[in-house]
């Protein structure tokens, strides 16, 4: 791991850390002197070798075959990512609630800022490995001894509850959370790295968050962790590309859903399906927010042949998934699902580890979509 938090990182000001885009990089030479550099300008040269890299990493496409056992077991890959992974890391998202503000909405800035000095990040890749890129993590460290306290008692019962709801056509005041007047749901949630945090950040009464994943390891890890609430949170096992299952709220009951790094794992033909199951969980003026990886991001340029399912998605050493998204494509699929554009922006950072004088071009992208207030998928 890299060494403590990130300059590069956008600093915290005096009351609040500025949002992206804050730190740019106007003279070369001095490259080594930050972590990070912000909206960072690709040259045409360079732009043009990256459709080069990814044109020849995608010649080869891997074997029918081996596409249907990654899609058919993809939340067995991931179990077995988790397996190994436990939650012995902790990505710090230290950007989440400046970016994000929709998750704590009412929220005293020096709350954040006390939430921020606590959790000071590293830079680090959790896996990389001879067959390809691994699952870039961004920024991260070691988890706090608190958040790594797990709960020695037996799991809540929670788990079989889950599966029960969401088999059944959910009643307006019959659902976890129903009394909740600011709802949010995070699909994809692996370990918690997002649910924790707002759950220690959003003190709203009315708050209730709930969480999904398809990985029963991850949910299983959300659950027995010390700061898992029943009261405030609800953790089920989920495929948001399931047709057949509902989630178990109510359409229309949610203020939030999030979306993090968790869309580029889904197979292309199914996110449009899923995406408009979400949007009709949305209240009216409720938001959808993503931050997922964008074309042309370094972890796509890494890349071997071989790895590539299909344009722009490829399959890392450990069978996991992932599409590198352009900011259309994302547009498409959220209008489509009759949302509206609040934001839609390429965070384009050039990540310098300074010791091994490495530089990283990362593309991430991230959006915002409204549900209208009159709206027809209501
Ligand atoms: C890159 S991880 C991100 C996890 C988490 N959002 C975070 O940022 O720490 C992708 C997550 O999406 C989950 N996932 C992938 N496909 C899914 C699907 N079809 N339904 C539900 N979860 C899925 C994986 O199990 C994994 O936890």
């Amino acid at each position: 791991m890299a060494g403590s938090y990130p300059e590069g990182a956008p600093a915290i000001l005096a009351d609040k850390r500025q949002q992206f885009g804050s730190r740019f990089l106007s003279d070369p030479a001095r490259v080594f002197h930050h972590n990070a550099w912000d909206n960072v300008e690709w040259s045409e040269e360079q732009a043009a070798a990256a459709e080069r890299k990814v044109q020849e990493n995608s010649i080869q496409r891997v074997c029918q075959e081996k596409q249907v056992d990654y899609e058919i077991n993809a939340h067995k890959y991931w179990n077995d990512f988790y397996k190994i992974h436990e939650n012995g890391f902790f990505k710090d998202r230290h950007w989440l609630f400046t970016e994000f503000p929709e998750l704590a909405p009412s929220q005293n800035q020096n709350h954040l800022k006390d939430w921020f000095l606590e959790n000071k990040s590293e830079v680090c890749e959790c896996r990389n490995n001879e067959d390809g890129p691994g699952l870039i993590m961004e920024e991260q460290h070691k988890c706090s001894s608190k958040s790594l306290e797990h709960k020695t008692q037996t799991p809540p019962v929670e788990e079989n509850v889950t599966q029960k709801i969401s088999d059944l056509e959910i009643c307006a005041d019959e659902f976890p959370g129903s009394s909740a007047t600011y709802r949010i749901l995070e699909v994809g949630c692996g370990v918690g790295n997002t649910v924790f945090p707002i759950l220690q950040t959003n003190n709203d009464p009315g708050l209730f968050v709930y969480c999904c994943d398809f990985s029963s390891t991850a949910i299983e890890l959300v659950q027995t962790n010390s700061e898992y609430d029943p009261s405030r949170c609800f953790a089920f096992v989920h495929d948001l590309c399931d047709e057949e299952k509902s989630y178990p709220v109510p359409k229309g009951s949610l203020d939030i859903i999030i979306l993090i790094f968790v869309l580029s794992a889904v197979v292309p033909d199914k996110m449009q399906k899923a995406i408009n199951r979400l949007s009709r969980l949305l209240k009216p003026g409720g938001m959808v927010l993503l931050r997922d990886y964008g074309r042309y991001d370094m972890a796509q340029l890494r890349f071997k042949k071989g790895q590539c399912l299909s344009g722009n998605f490829y399959v890392r050493g450990d069978g996991t998934r992932v599409y590198f998204f352009t900011q259309e494509e994302l547009d498409t699929l959220f209008t489509t699902a009759g949302l509206e554009k609040v934001q839609n922006l390429v965070d384009r950072r050039l990540q310098v580890n300074r010791g091994k004088q490495l530089t990283m071009y990362r593309v991430w992208i991230q959006c915002k979509y409204c549900k209208p207030l009159l709206s027809s998928t209501s």
